[in-house]
């Protein structure tokens, strides 16, 4: 390994065989900025302030986080002819793109519908669940440090297939600045209303309601850290889907994909945001080396070098282990937000991988594709979250309700259940309810 590349691009080298490897790794993969106690408490001030004033506090925040100077709500809010406008004056080339991406994803997303059921039980009782979709979403659409049209796709096409009645856009705007694709997106996957906020601010104005913002059911998509902390504090207020922070890529590879196409799905993560994670993981010595030239070699030429030389310095590792079990073992440890299995013959690893938000097989399956088109949603759990959380979906906009409906003689042989585990809860009204309907 030369020491002269490794120190121009600074990402740690580590190998499983070192004494101090888990220590570092650990080191790596925390993210403290969701539990750090001064944003939480910036986040509750935010929050608090909203709630007592309103759109008054929210004109007031969106003019010192995003330097957008305006008096009225008004100027805040985008209505559907400005969306379409958006839409039919893009070139070309971006509407076409724009509309083939949605087709994809709606198509993706058509076949995760859940469907309701029922069962019918001999004595004639009928026992289900019925599906039914949320009546407000809130999609977050993070617009900080990028303009995310394929966010907006992301998070409103489920939405859309669910069968969501109401669809409340927020994306910060800072400096003013629209992003017609974004806008576009909006107008395509049927949202309802777009607000020009960001941040917890406008967490918080979704989750509780302002004189101009919708209060919602449920608050989805992915952002920065203020964003991941007001949502968390925000929970029980409004339903929210998980915590989706700062993107991440863990690529496996078995040494036979070429080191400049490795780097730059390194970099594809990296360019998001200093604090997000590129991680590669192979039992060949040499290849890791390729991949570190390349990546010294790539770096300077990138719009966001220096993003992704932070990114890469704070959070990135070229990691090397033994062999492919122990790169499985790392895998499951690491549950990546994105994972790419660049090898020969990915479908045989596939098994073994027990957590990870969205898996890309093979040399070929660029993790940029997912990000925009392929089909499945982008908006993942991160920060090892994939141990419990899936992506985004159809079901996250959707519950369920029992259904329950007793025959006479149904209600008779349940009444009798119910009667002896009531008595024994000291619970005599259900008892007693019960009891009433046990046929003599
Ligand atoms: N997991 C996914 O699916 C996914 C998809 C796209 C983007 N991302 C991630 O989302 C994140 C987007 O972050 P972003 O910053 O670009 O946009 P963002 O919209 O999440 O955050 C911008 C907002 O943060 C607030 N803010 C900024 N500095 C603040 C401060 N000092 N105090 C209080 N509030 C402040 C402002 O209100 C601003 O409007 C990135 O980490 C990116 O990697 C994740
Ligand atoms: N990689 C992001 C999910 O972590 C999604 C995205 C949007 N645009 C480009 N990428």
């Amino acid at each position: 390994m030369s020491e002269t590349l490794a120190d121009s691009v600074d990402m740690a080298r580590l190998s499983t065989k070192d004494a101090d490897f888990e220590a570092r790794l650990d080191a790596l993969l925390a993210w403290e900025g969701v539990s750090g106690t001064e944003v939480q408490q910036r986040v509750a001030e935010i929050i608090a302030a909203i709630r007592e004033r309103g759109d008054a506090a929210l004109i007031e925040y969106t003019g010192r986080f995003d330097r957008l100077s305006v008096s009225t709500m008004d100027e805040l809010t985008l209505g559907s002819e400005r969306l379409e406008r958006a839409y039919t004056g893009l070139p070309a080339e971006q509407r076409e793109a724009l509309a083939r991406a949605a087709e994809r994803i709606r198509a993706y997303h058509e076949r995760q519908r859940p469907t309701s059921w029922s069962y019918v039980e001999e004595d004639g009782s009928v026992l289900g669940q019925q599906v039914t979709p949320l009546d407000r979403a809130g999609i977050y659409v993070p617009g900080g440090k990028a303009a995310y049209p394929s966010s907006v796709l992301m998070n409103a096409i489920p939405a859309h297939v669910a069968g969501v009645r109401e669809i409340v856009m927020v994306v910060p705007t800072p400096d003013g600045v629209l992003n017609e694709l974004v806008l576009a997106a909006a107008h395509l996957a049927g949202v309802d209303h777009v607000f020009t906020i960001g941040g917890a601010q406008a967490v918080a104005a979704l989750a509780y309601g302002t004189e101009t913002v919708p209060r919602v059911d449920k608050i989805v998509g992915p952002g920065n850290i203020y964003v991941a902390t007001a949502k968390r504090a925000v929970f029980g207020q409004v339903g929210i889907d998980m915590i989706a922070g700062p993107s991440e890529i863990l690529i496996v590879s078995d040494g036979g994909t070429d080191p400049e196409w490795l780097a730059m799905d390194l970099f594809s993560q990296a360019e998001h945001d200093e604090d997000a994670q590129a991680l590669l993981v192979s039992w060949d010595e040499r290849h890791l080396a390729e991949v570190e030239a390349a990546i010294a070699k790539l770096l300077p030429t990138l719009e966001r070098a220096e993003i992704v030389r932070q990114s890469l310095a704070r959070r990135g590792a070229l990691i090397r282990c033994r062999d492919r079990n122990e790169a499985v073992r790392l895998i499951n440890r690491i549950a990546p937000e994105h994972l790419e299995l660049s090898m020969a013959e990915p479908e045989a690893l596939l098994p073994e991988v027990r957590h990870a938000g969205a898996i890309f097989m093979g040399r070929y399956t660029a993790e940029a594709l997912g990000d925009y088109c392929a089909g499945p949603n982008h908006v993942l759990p991160t920060s090892g979250t994939a141990r419990f959380s899936s992506p985004l979906g159809v079901y996250d906009f959707q519950k369920r309700s029992s259904i329950i409906h007793c025959s006479e003689s149904g209600a008779s042989a349940l009444g009798a259940i119910a009667s002896v585990l009531a008595r024994g809860e000291s619970l005599t009204a259900h008892a007693r309810s019960a009891e009433y309907r046990i046929k003599p």
